[in-house]
């Protein structure tokens, strides 16, 4: 009889948006909403806001888990095959792809600091600024931002209004001019988010933030924001979210490009918005490492 295959793994974060890394080149892993809920189950399994397998997307589009390579991913690209802690694929991680390229680069999986990493919304450039075992500065080029128009939400007791931006993934991003920031850390977001059924039919991550506060100090705009995350839950911070935030905060006060640093309970990061797209640039952190039991993943 074969051995049952290991499986290595990696936790890590980025702004505290928590992601189990796990090493998957040949797609060998049966990657079912049941084992990923385990795995990101912060009580039965490792915990975290979502899994990233690793894997070639020449092997992801052969096991079948991809149709086809989505624009501007190669077959030779390390793919990021993202899944929310329920279990749902999503299209996209911001935070995640930081992560993701940390992983790459401190295991010599990529040999350069410039390099695309492949997610179901298409590539994204890369460039790790620096890197250690534990720690990187990393920015990634999100791609197109597209703003649909206004939509509502209900959520925290009330009814706020928002943007809805496309990022690869749906977004509700709710500027509330009049929010302080000590009453956007009071909110109770523990009750979920209702968002409108036919302008979001896949659902939506919904961010509340701040105004818009004008910075002399190497941004143009600073803001605090927290998030609802499709398949989650509130998390600490959501890369493709604080994209969304940012470009439609400035959206609403007249402007299609700036800097805007933006915290979130998990850490800050900045968003630099130009010419219809956005590059997100923030910190990554490899925590530990270890190796999925067989007879537990397989179980
Ligand atoms: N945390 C992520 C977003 C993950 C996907 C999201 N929950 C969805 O379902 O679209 C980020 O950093 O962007």
């Amino acid at each position: 009889m074969t051995a049952a295959p290991t499986f290595a793994f990696v936790k890590g974060h980025g702004t505290q948006n928590d992601f189990v890394v796990v090493d998957d080149p040949d797609v060998r892993l049966d990657l079912t909403e049941r084992l990923v809920s385990a795995l990101c189950d912060r009580q039965r399994g490792i915990g975290a806001d979502g899994v990233l397998r690793v894997a070639s997307a020449r092997a992801l589009v052969a096991a079948g888990v991809l149709g086809e390579f989505p624009d501007g991913v190669g077959p030779d690209d390390w793919f990021m095959d993202y899944r929310n802690a329920d279990g749902s694929i999503a299209e996209m991680c911001g935070n995640g792809v930081r992560v993701f390229a940390h992983y790459l680069r401190t295991t010599g999986l990529v040999d350069s600091d410039s390099f695309t990493v492949g997610s179901r919304a298409g590539g994204r450039p890369v460039v790790v600024h620096s890197c250690d075992p534990s720690a990187a500065d990393v920015s990634v080029a999100m791609g197109r931002v597209r703003l649909d128009g206004r939509s509502d939400v209900q959520i925290a007791g009330r009814t706020l209004t928002g943007e809805r931006v496309d990022v690869g993934n749906p977004h509700l991003a709710c500027v509330v001019d009049e929010l302080s920031v000590d009453e956007l850390g009071a909110l109770d977001l523990t009750t979920g988010a209702v968002v409108d059924a036919a302008a979001f039919p896949h659902g939506a991550n919904v961010e509340i933030l701040t105004a818009l506060q004008r910075s002399d100090h190497d941004v143009d705009f600073t803001a605090h924001m927290r998030v609802f995350e499709r398949g989650v839950g509130e998390t600490r911070s959501c890369g493709t979210g604080l994209v969304a935030a940012a470009s439609a905060a400035l959206h609403g006060i007249g402007r299609d490009h700036g800097v805007v640093g933006i915290a979130v309970p998990g850490g800050t990061v900045v968003v630099t918005v130009a010419d219809g797209a956005a590059v997100l640039r923030g910190p990554s952190r490899l925590v530990a490492r270890g190796e999925l039991l067989p007879e537990w993943s397989a179980g």
